[in-house]
């Protein structure tokens, strides 16, 4: 990957990560209410004076932006606003104030982002370096997670830091594998067998590290602050009737402009790094995370065309992404996927051509597939640990207590309750678990791991159930 194509699709040497630190304020003083509103962020949440705040703020203009890392930090800090105001407090606010609404739609379109916070406004440009060296300016590499913390929270807590981290952490090591991958896909074109083999086996190793860094979410994120203070603040516009936004929310732009908006929330999901792994792959997603499929690939197939899902959520997940980072997808899904290289070479071993180089490739690329399910299984484990049972507490103690006795079963303090944690978990909520992107959590994770691990699954006879119960372990009660 070269400077310009970089540049052009918005990468770096850190990945989808920038490759210098994001900036920690706008240099512009103009900018000082905004800086310091999210300065006192957590405080102001937790004494209710933050919509106050909010409302007292001018309309600033975006005028003042000058580089593309100081439209990330205007980004960054407005969505935040932006979601605190929305469900800082009860009942929550259907109406953006022109304070926030109209400095943001300018800088969403500057970056080809919704008016909301995503995965790039929290994770990907929301980080610092911790016990670096300033005098010499020698940093710690944004992969090193014992150095790492979130640049801003809604809570304050170590939890909702981590929990921002472990992804740039994730982002930062696999940065390497990117340009590993797509040489892969042009020593395809030439037929070069050992080269792509090579790289199939590269990324299992960087996905194994993946997932160790994944697996350390729980060191310093715990369930019960995630599920009850950090989650409800991400929470988006889009199905959230029962929580009190039935129309999705009004961006305000004064003087009686103004549009209603149903937007995802912040999700990890709308992470490219996946998406890419996926499209080089060729591994296919197809469900739009609202509806409970099967999952099994022979009841997609005979589904009618008007049966199935009129967008996937990973196609529309790439509306939330940075526009180069969209446009970096776009590009490798035009290309040839690996997986059809590996079919056709698995063709050729079929038509007794067959040599070693052919076999070791099919078995290369169905190891790079399991062990991606067995991230995305790792994963499971983890939505179950920090979604599943702690919905499960809320619901038993509401059954058992009353509501008003909800915080006898934690351990920690009486948080208050907001927005996604504060009501009654209705038997909708019980029976069909959203994430804070909306979708239906266990039913679409478990197809999206059954559709990995399909992928390299050639022989015709290999039962990919028994692959799961072999290959993927259920991690702490992800059930298969
Ligand atoms: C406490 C930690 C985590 C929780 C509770 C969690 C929860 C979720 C939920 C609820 C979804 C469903 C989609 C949605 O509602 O938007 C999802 C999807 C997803 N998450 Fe996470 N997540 C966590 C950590 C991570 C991390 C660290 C990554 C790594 C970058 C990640 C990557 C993904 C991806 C790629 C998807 C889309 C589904 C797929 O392609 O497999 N998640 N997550």
């Amino acid at each position: 990957m070269n400077a310009s194509f970089r540049e052009q699709f918005g990468l770096s040497d850190n990945g989808f990560l920038p490759s210098d630190l994001p900036l920690a304020r706008l240099p512009d003083p103009s900018y000082a209410p905004w800086e310091a509103i999210l300065t006192n962020l957590p405080s102001s949440l937790r004494n209710n004076t933050l919509r106050s705040q909010i409302q007292r703020l001018p309309v600033l203009s975006v005028d003042g932006l000058t580089t593309e890392p100081e439209w990330r930090r205007a980004y960054l800090i407005l969505t935040f606003l932006t979601h605190a105001y929305i469900w800082g407090d009860e009942p929550v606010a259907e109406v953006l104030p022109p304070c926030i609404t109209v400095p943001l739609l300018a800088v969403s379109d500057h970056l080809e982002l919704p008016p909301v916070a995503t995965y790039a406004a929290l994770n990907l440009w929301n980080f610092a370096v911790t016990g670096g060296d300033e005098e010499t300016s020698t940093n710690f590499p944004f992969d090193d997670l014992n150095h790492l913390k979130a640049l801003h929270t809604f809570t304050g807590t170590e939890s909702e830091s981590w929990f921002f981290v472990v992804s740039v952490a994730m982002e930062c090591r696999a940065a390497a594998i990117l340009p590993v991958l797509l040489n892969a896909v042009e020593a395809a074109t030439r037929n070069d067998v050992p080269s792509v083999t090579a790289a199939l086996r590269r990324f299992v190793a960087c996905i194994h590290d993946l997932s160790v860094l994944l697996g350390r979410m729980h060191e310093r994120c715990d369930p019960s602050v995630f599920f009850n203070q950090i989650r409800p603040f991400l929470a988006g516009s889009k199905n959230m009737a029962a929580h009190g936004l039935p129309r999705g929310v009004f961006y305000d732009l004064g003087d009686g402009l103004g549009e209603w908006r149903q937007l995802r929330g912040g999700s990890n999901g709308q992470s490219s790094l996946l998406q890419f792994f996926d499209i080089v792959l060729g591994i296919e997603h197809t469900s739009d995370g609202q509806h409970s499929q099967s999952g099994s690939v022979e009841s997609r197939s005979t589904a009618r065309p008007a049966e199935k899902a009129e967008i996937g959520f990973h196609d529309e997940v790439r509306g939330y992404m940075p526009g180069p980072h969209r446009r970096f997808l776009e590009y490798v899904a035009a290309l040839p996927s690996l997986r059809a290289f590996v079919l056709a070479a698995r063709g050729k071993a079929a038509s007794a051509l067959a040599s070693d180089e052919q076999d070791i490739l099919v078995t290369a690329f169905s190891e790079a597939t399991e062990a991606l399910a067995a991230l995305r299984n790792k994963h499971l484990g983890i939505v179950t640990r920090y979604i599943i049972i702690p919905s499960r507490q809320k619901q038993a103690a509401q059954a058992f207590n009353g509501v008003k006795n909800l915080h006898d079963v934690r351990d920690t303090p009486a948080p208050k309750l907001r927005g996604l944690a504060s009501r009654a978990a209705c038997k909708d909520e019980a029976e069909v678990l959203k994430g804070t992107g909306g979708t239906e959590l266990l039913p679409f994770l478990k197809q999206t791991r059954d559709e990995t691990l399909q992928a390299g699954v050639f022989a015709s006879c290999v039962d990919v159930k028994r692959l799961q119960g072999g290959v993927i372990a259920p991690e702490s009660g992800a059930a298969s």
